[in-house]
This record gives structure tokens, C-alpha cells and sequence, in this order.
């Protein structure tokens, strides 16, 4: 096998951990505050000349949870994940990681946490294999866990296949097994299934699922307000460098009351007709369909089954995508 001194080097696309080698822990949390809170930040404030990148951030993090950091571009979440994850110094606020002070840097805190981020590079020359028993060596934690990162992303069959030969998404999948391979505590991942196909991508969610069963807290950037739905316990959704919302999915979606949406084949049914129902608070016509939005949705699928083939119907109950363009501004017609 090559050094990796001589035979490193970049490959554009999903990275590798940033963590720096140390010590090895298992699955328990230690440095936690009593009322289990894996992350506090307080009031972190970040510029970058004029550019202020987080403006007075504040939140909190617990034991075992999958926590997402959603946000348009340039909202600011890179920012913040750097700087708890020891990355970047903030300007001003208070930040503590698994009961440490993240910055500066502290190799055993780093040993006890995993970063998987859009940046990194692999060992291209190396085979994955390889890839995994180099960074475990730099770890000093036992070369066989190789084989179980393989396992645990789906990519036995591709221990011995290089790096640089991996498709994409085997590549993503791969720089999330180096970012577990020491069992760290707590797992930042930055947009991990970002550019992965819709099969590709629920695979890692089952990955992700399964990381989250074994107790441990992840921190998640994502676009996809689908993938935070089905995985994050709670979102913070971050617009111009401030929080501008901090909840369960289920109850940032419920807080915004977004109507839902019922698409009836517009030859089936006049919006002058519809408007007239109970329950329906606004009708248009988009392409074939006929859209009326309701709060009431159940109430008018029944009224609807009296004047048309109920199978026709499409329901669109509001999504966390709703709740996010609406409090990120967005896109307030995106769905109209
Ligand atoms: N190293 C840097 N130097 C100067 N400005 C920066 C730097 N890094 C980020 N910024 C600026 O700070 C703001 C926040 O950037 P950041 O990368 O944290 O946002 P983000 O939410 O992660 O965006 P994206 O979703 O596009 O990755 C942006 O205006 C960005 O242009």
C-alpha cells in the first residue's frame, strides 16, 4: 500500500473527516450537561469584513438527537457548523461541545466528534478499503472497523475498488463512513446526500436512521426539505445569519397553519363552483387542474365526492418546504 503522504490527493466531490487523530470512544456521551445538551451556542456572531455571516446565533443541541441546519445559500450554516465543530473562531458568543470549548482547537474533543463536509479529500489512490484502514491507523483505532463503516454505508462490495473509480454517491457514502469509523459521539454531516439520485439518497437515510438508533447526535446541513422531514427531530432554519426558527418539522409546519391543497381535474369542476363550498378558502386554475386550498381538507374531499370521481383527487397536505419558504421569504407562490 502507498503512503498516503505520496499518493493523497484531492478529488473533487464529498470529503473526509476533519478530525484530528486521537483517542477512540464508544457510543456514551461524556461531558454532557445534565439536561443533556450535546451543543450550547449562545449569541455567536460572525463577519467576514462587511459580510456579517451569523448575527447572534443562539441554540442548543441534545443527546442523541438528529438535529438539520436548513437555509438558502449564503444563510449562513457552514459558518456556523465551523464553528462548532472547532473549525473557525467566532467573533463574539459562547460556544461548548460535549461540554468543551470547541476553539481553540482541542485534539481530544476533535477525537470525539466526526465531520463529514463538502471540502476534504480522500486518499483517491487508495482503495476504499485502504481509505478506511489509513484514516483508523491515524485514529490509532482498530483497522477491522474498516470493514464495519463499510458494512454500516452499504459499500462491502466495494472494499477493494479505488477510490477515484467510486461513482458519486459511493463516494458520499464513503466519506460518512470516515467520518464514524472512531465511533464519535457526536457526527456533523454537510450536506451528505447532496447530488445522490432518489435510490441513492434513501439508502443513506436508512444509514443515517440507523446512526441516529445507536444514540448518537448528529448535526445535518441540508437543501432538501424532504430529507429534514424524514430524518431531523428538530430543524433550525437560518435566513441572514439569524435563527428564524427552531422546532420539530411536525411543529414548525402546524405553526404556520399553510392550507392544504386539493387538485381536482379542472374539466371536472368550475372554480366558481368550488368557491362556493364550505371550506374552500381560495380555487385557481393551474394547467388541467383546478387547485382548492383548505384548511378543512376532510370536509371538502367529502363535499367533493358528491359532485365527482373522488379518485381524481390529488391531496397535498403542507410540507416542511411550506413552513421554510414561508419564514425564509423564499417563495411565498412557490406551490400556487
Ligand atoms: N471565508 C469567507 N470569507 C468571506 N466571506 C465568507 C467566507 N465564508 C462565507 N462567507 C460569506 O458568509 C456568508 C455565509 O456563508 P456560509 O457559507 O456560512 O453560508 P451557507 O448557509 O453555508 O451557504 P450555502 O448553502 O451556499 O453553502 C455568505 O455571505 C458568504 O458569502
Amino acid at each position: 500500500m502507498s503512503t498516503p503522504e505520496s499518493e493523497t490527493e484531492a478529488v473533487p466531490g464529498p470529503a473526509v473527516t476533519d478530525t484530528v487523530p486521537g483517542e477512540t470512544h464508544t457510543g456514551t456521551v461524556r461531558g454532557e450537561t445534565p439536561t443533556g445538551t450535546v451543543v450550547a451556542v449562545n449569541g455567536v456572531t460572525k463577519r467576514y469584513g462587511e459580510v456579517v455571516a451569523l448575527d447572534g446565533v443562539s441554540l442548543d443541541v441534545r443527546h442523541g438527537e438528529f438535529f438539520g441546519i436548513l437555509g438558502p445559500n449564503g444563510a449562513g450554516k457552514t459558518t456556523l457548523v465551523e464553528i462548532v465543530g472547532g473549525m473557525r473562531e467566532a467573533d463574539s458568543g459562547t460556544v461548548t461541545v460535549l461540554g468543551q470549548t470547541p476553539w481553540p482547537r482541542d485534539t481530544a474533543l476533535l477525537a470525539r466528534i466526526g465531520v463529514q463536509t463538502q471540502a476534504s479529500a480522500f486518499f483517491a489512490r487508495l482503495t476504499a478499503g485502504e481509505h478506511l484502514r489509513t484514516v483508523a491507523a491515524l485514529y490509532g483505532t482498530d483497522p477491522a472497523a474498516a470493514t464495519t463503516a463499510l458494512e454500516r454505508v452499504s459499500l462491502t462490495g466495494k472494499e477493494n475498488a479505488r477510490v477515484d473509480h467510486l461513482s458519486g454517491g459511493q463516494r458520499q457514502r464513503l466519506a460518512v463512513a470516515t467520518a464514524l469509523l472512531h465511533e464519535p459521539e457526536l457526527i456533523f454531516l454537510d450536506e451528505p446526500t447532496a447530488a445522490l439520485d432518489p435510490e441513492a439518497r434513501r439508502e443513506l437515510w436508512d444509514v443515517l436512521r440507523s446512526l441516529r438508533a445507536e444514540g448518537r447526535t448528529i448535526i445535518c446541513t441540508t437543501h432538501y426539505l424532504e430529507e429534514a422531514e424524514e430524518l431531523c427531530d428538530r430543524v433550525a432554519i437560518i435566513a441572514d445569519g439569524r435563527v428564524v426558527a427552531l422546532d420539530t418539522p411536525r411543529n414548525l409546519i402546524r405553526s404556520l397553519a399553510a392550507p392544504a391543497r386539493l387538485l381536482v381535474p379542472a374539466t371536472g369542476l368550475s372554480a366558481k363552483t368550488a368557491l362556493g363550498m364550505d371550506g374552500v378558502d381560495r380555487a385557481t386554475v393551474q394547467g388541467d387542474d383546478l387547485v382548492l386550498e383548505t384548511t378543512v381538507p376532510n370536509r371538502v374531499l367529502t363535499a367533493l365526492g358528491d359532485l365527482l370521481d373522488i379518485d381524481t383527487v390529488t391531496v397535498r397536505t403542507p410540507t416542511l418546504e411550506d413552513a421554510y419558504l414561508t419564514l425564509t421569504g423564499t417563495g411565498s407562490e412557490h406551490h400556487r
